[in-house]
């Protein structure tokens, strides 16, 4: 019987030990353009180890099946990822600890729609999980040399109910 994953409302105290939340709410904001744009600064830092370039991608998610099963997990030993939702619906992040190069128990979060996230170099994370529609997202990550993806596999499932949130 997989065990049921608790999800949790995304905020930057939970997320902190993952990387950064990326949203207005509580940011340095900034006055520019003549008073006509806010500009909410440095929100993250994008990491590019080893020569890498920091690069700007959109993903097109299909949403996910519902039970979902998280089976695996990823990290990107050489540079952060962060993601953000362009059509302003909720999606979830999974991350976890890493537990002597494996990856811990999974905590789930519900990501709002204007709610992003930037996944430190080396976090173990979940692929990207759209919710009902497709949804796409503006994804800054690195590109270079080395190899950029390590991924592990849980030995028995963890589910995350539709209605858990
Ligand atoms: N593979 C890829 O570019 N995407 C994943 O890293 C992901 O976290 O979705
Ligand atoms: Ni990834």
């Amino acid at each position: 019987m997989a065990d049921v994953l608790p999800i949790g409302p995304l905020t930057r105290a939970a997320f902190a030990p993952f990387g950064e939340v990326l949203e207005t709410d509580g940011a340095e904001r900034r006055i520019i353009n003549e008073g006509t744009t806010e500009r909410f600064h440095a929100l993250a830092c994008a990491e590019a180890e080893r020569g890498g370039k920091v690069i700007i991608n959109l993903f097109r998610g299909q949403p996910r099946p519902f039970p979902y099963e998280i089976a695996m997990m990823e990290r990107h030993p050489l540079g952060s990822q962060a993601f953000f939702p362009i059509d302003n619906r909720p999606w979830l992040v999974v991350v976890a600890k890493d537990e002597d190069g494996r990856p811990g128990l999974p905590q789930a979060f519900l990501a709002g729609g204007r709610q992003g996230v930037n996944f430190h170099a080396n976090v173990w994370h979940h692929p990207l999980i759209a919710i009902d529609e497709v949804s796409d997202f503006l994804v800054v990550d690195r590109e270079g040399e080395g190899d950029n993806l390590e991924e592990a596999d849980y030995p028995s499932v963890f589910r995350i109910e539709r209605d858990n949130w």
